[in-house]
């Protein structure tokens, strides 16, 4: 493509040259003919209309060559080129003016073949002569522009990288050598190893199994320039084994985007359900980094299908975990926690060969009646030898400052700006990115090949032993009530697993959801009634349970038993009795006075979430907020006039706040390298729960809490042991009143309750209280660019008043016309996700 437009470009640059030297002699020979004999004035016709010929001829054929090849450059540019870099952005405008030289010409093929004679009058002359300008001072400027370009990529890759974020085809580059890494055969990554001896990985945009995607052309132009255009196929399934998991509920336990894109690119469909699970697990105790790579995945995807089936109320019929880690001498690498650790892992690298182990859990989930669900857990792991070249402190810290290396295993992303740090790769490429896709495809033909007709109810019959979740207790068991034993002496029963068609197209996500709501409101229930409070010191009956929250005996019986089967009890066995307790996540969250609850924010739900929700019809039939409805106010500011125009009201919401703030906060509080802010302003900061969390994990930052006078006259509730002095308060309304100045400015969940004329007018003001540098952190949950997940984010759409869900993207075009540009954004896992924006020098 380059080269191609270079070639025209520079044939119809020649042909000007060929144009100006017609006209200079045609010019001159009228001139010699005035001053000679009759003759000489014949002779001077003739090799004038020769001439004019000659030159006619050669313009004819530049113009073709000229509209054939721009034509079909343009072609290529617009639709067969992605995504559109700066390169090609330069390559298209450098066709533009070329057509526009070509269209031109005709004109002037015209004017000679008439003998020199113009008869298009003077504003047709006018026009072409505009059009020959134009496009010399177009291309010139182009080329310019282009060298630049160029000049940035090859000498300063690193800030280049950065300034083009979104460019992820290479730009053109001097080039000595290129080695290509095949899996199966077919190309999977390109090494270029360039003239300043710096080595330079390229990735395939899709990293699908080998067959999955296409190599369009890489054009090796001139010795020393490569472009490469990759472009993918749709994606099809190619391997047998991923269309036996079609119609399954796949669940993928990481919140890593890699690994999202490499199962993605192999056209299995999956949810993504980020582990909570912590790597906190001694790596001491783990002979070999493997066997520890492979325990954290598994501790992953066991905690994510407990927490679905507790939590979103699915069953998943697949859950994968991953975890890669980087071994060098014996150490095993995870992920930086600061830049000094970086730099620590990044140095221990250079030179040297380091192992990528990638351990893979697959858990098959099987509900059995009862809604007990047993888990059968298959692993494996994936070694890769990646040898780093010697790197000089300047690349380190390039490197490093990136901010590339924060959340990558060993401090670096092979896919990315991590690539021209690597010598060789031997291995699987995609192992190195996170993900061992061959192996996984090869373990899931085995799963499947040895129970051939999968299906739930069949998955007891492979070998391995299933695992239960089980009641850790040691004096009480869980009860044994077999019913079928019972009965089966008497009559025939069908259990589940004699039925063995029925489960085939049956709706059960629907049924699923039919529930959903009842098992809300078994939850609320329960908290209000403070049934997790009074099972929280020890096991009770449930006579015991019902005299303590003063209830029927028959319905707390009921509300316990729903409990149990939602997993916020455990119903044991205990000393001839059956006794409920709380299970290890209803004591962490769902108890009142537990440092993480979420009891507050569980009542809020009640409250005033879910009046709202019986109202849903006539908020989507009307497309209005409900609160006059549901609630007989009327709301233009839902803040002022639903929560916060009463004390206890307004106490109730801080609380649904606070609790939220304290599982998320630390999560947003952690996402970004904070170091060089000092001073914070939490705007919408409510009780300073969130600024809690920030001064805890920077203890070089203060942070003032800026809310409305109502909000910050109750935070005397909130006060707490780990209040700190560098959390300040200040009252004032983010639409009227003056922001207080600080370094960064954090937005946490506040966006999404506005219109974007209302967002324009605060990150105005926002804008104009900073200083170019300043921070500015947006804490939300992000939709994906599709606006398709996740559904917490679109549910609860559902009831707002002005406000919407927005993407990264779409925050981002937002904050962008203020004057900020996008750092990084964190997709945490955890409810919130957050962005890092810094205020732009100015103009
Ligand atoms: C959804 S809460 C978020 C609280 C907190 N940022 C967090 O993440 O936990 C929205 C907060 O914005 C505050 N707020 C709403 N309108 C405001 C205004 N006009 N000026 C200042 N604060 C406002 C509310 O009082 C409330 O504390």
């Amino acid at each position: 493509m380059n080269s191609h437009c270079t070639l025209t470009a520079c044939i119809t640059r020649g042909s000007l040259h060929v144009l100006s030297w017609g006209r200079k002699i045609n010019s001159n020979m009228p001139q010699r003919t005035n001053a000679s004999s009759i003759d000489n004035t014949t002779l001077s016709i003739l090799q004038t209309t020769w001439t004019s010929n000659l030159v006619s001829a050669v313009y004819v054929i530049v113009t073709i060559v000229n509209l054939c090849g721009n034509g079909l450059s343009m072609w290529l540019l617009f639709f067969r080129t992605h995504p559109k870099t700066p390169s090609i952005i330069f390559m298209i405008n450098l066709t533009i003016t070329d057509l526009a030289l070509g269209l031109a010409l005709p004109f002037q093929i015209m004017y000679q073949m008439q003998g020199y004679n113009w008869t298009l009058g003077s504003s047709m002359c006018n026009v072409l002569t505009v059009t020959f300008f134009v496009n010399m001072y177009c291309s010139i400027l182009t080329m310019t522009a282009i060298s630049i370009d160029r000049y940035m990529g090859i000498v300063k890759p690193m800030q280049f990288r950065r300034a083009n974020v979104k460019a992820s085809v290479v730009p053109s580059l001097p080039v000595d050598s290129i080695k290509m890494y095949r899996v199966q055969g077919l190309p999977t990554s390109l090494v270029v190893n360039n003239m300043r001896g710096t080595t330079m990985q390229i990735r395939m945009r899709r990293h699908a199994p080998p067959t999955a995607f296409r190599l369009s052309f890489a054009v090796y132009t001139r010795r020393s320039e490569l472009q490469v255009v990759q472009t993918s196929k749709n994606k099809r399934m190619l391997h047998p084994v991923i269309s036996k998991l079609r119609g399954k509920l796949v669940v993928l336990a990481s919140a890593s985007p890699r690994r999202r894109e490499i199962l993605t690119n192999t056209g299995l469909r999956f949810e993504v359900v980020p582990s909570w699970f912590k790597e906190t697990l001694d790596k001491t105790s783990f002979e070999r980094p493997y066997e520890y790579a492979v325990e954290t995945a598994k501790q992953k995807a066991l905690e994510v299908a407990q927490r679905m089936r507790l939590k979103h109320l699915k069953n998943p019929d697949i859950v994968i975990g991953a975890d890669t880690v980087v071994t060098v001498d014996g150490l095993i690498l995870e992920k930086p926690v600061d830049k000094e650790d970086a730099y620590r892992m990044l140095s221990r690298l250079s030179g040297k060969e380091h192992s990528v182990f990638t351990g893979v859990v697959i858990v098959l989930c099987n509900k059995r009646e009862g809604g007990e669900t047993e888990h059968k857990v298959v692993d494996f792991s994936e070694e890769t030898k990646v040898k780093f070249a010697e790197l000089s402190e300047e690349m380190l810290w390039e490197y490093i400052n990136s901010g590339e290396p924060m959340d990558k295993a060993g401090g670096y992303g092979i896919q990315a700006l991590g690539g021209m740090l690597v010598e060789y790769v031997h291995g699987d490429f995609l192992n190195v990115v996170g993900f061992p896709l061959n192996h996984f495809c090869k373990q899931l033909g085995k799963i499947y090949n040895s129970c051939p007709e999968i299906k739930h109810k069949d998955l007891a019959m492979c070998e391995e032993p299933w695992t239960s979740v089980s009641c850790q207790s040691e004096k009480c068991v869980k009860p044994e009530i077999s019913y079928f034993n019972h009965f089966d002496s008497v009559c025939k029963v069908v259990k589940p697993e004699d039925n063995k068609d029925n489960t085939e197209g049956f709706p059960q996500n629907i049924l699923e959801l039919l529930d959903g709501f009842k098992a809300s409101k078994t939850l609320f229930t329960a908290s209000r009634l403070g049934v997790f409070d009074v099972l929280n010191v020890s096991g009770l009956t449930v006579e015991e349970v019902a005299n303590r929250i003063d209830a029927s005996l028959l319905g707390t019986e009921r509300l316990l038993d729903a409990a149990v089967s939602l997993g916020l009890l455990y119903k044991l066995k205990c000393e001839d009795k059956l006794v409920y307790r709380n299970t290890d996540q209803a004591r962490q969250f769902l108890v009142s006075d537990s440092p993480l609850s979420l009891h507050a924010y569980i009542l809020h739900c009640n409250d005033k979430i879910w009046p709202l929700f019986t109202d849903l019809e006539n908020a989507v039939r009307e497309g209005t907020r409900q609160h006059e409805r549901t609630f007989g106010k009327k709301s233009e500011n839902v803040f002022k006039d639903v929560y916060f125009n009463n004390d206890e009201v307004t106490v109730h919401f801080m609380k649904a706040m606070h609790s939220i703030a304290k599982v998320t906060g630390r999560d947003v509080a952690t996402a970004f390298d904070l170091s060089h802010f000092r001073t914070a302003c939490d705007v919408g900061g409510c009780t300073g729960a969130m600024a809690y969390e920030f001064t805890k994990a920077h203890p070089e930052l203060s942070v003032i809490v800026f809310d409305l006078p109502a909000v910050i006259e109750m935070r005397s509730h909130f006060q707490s042991v780990e209040e700190d002095s560098r959390v300040s308060f200040v009252a004032g309304d983010f639409f009227k009143d003056d922001l207080p100045k600080a370094d960064l400015y954090i937005l946490a969940r506040i966006l999404h309750d506005w219109s974007d004329e209302k967002i324009h007018e605060l990150l105005s003001k926002l804008s104009k209280t900073c200083t170019p540098g300043s921070g500015l952190l947006l804490s939300e949950i992000l939709l994906d660019e599709d606006r398709t997940k996740p559904s917490r984010a679109l549910l609860q759409a559902l009831s707002m008043t002005e406000g919407r869900q927005r993407s990264a993207a779409e925050y981002s075009n937002l904050i962008k016309k203020h004057g900020f540009s996008p750092v990084q954004t964190r997709y945490t896992g955890n409810m919130l996700d957050a962005m890092l924006f810094v205020k732009d020098d100015e103009a």
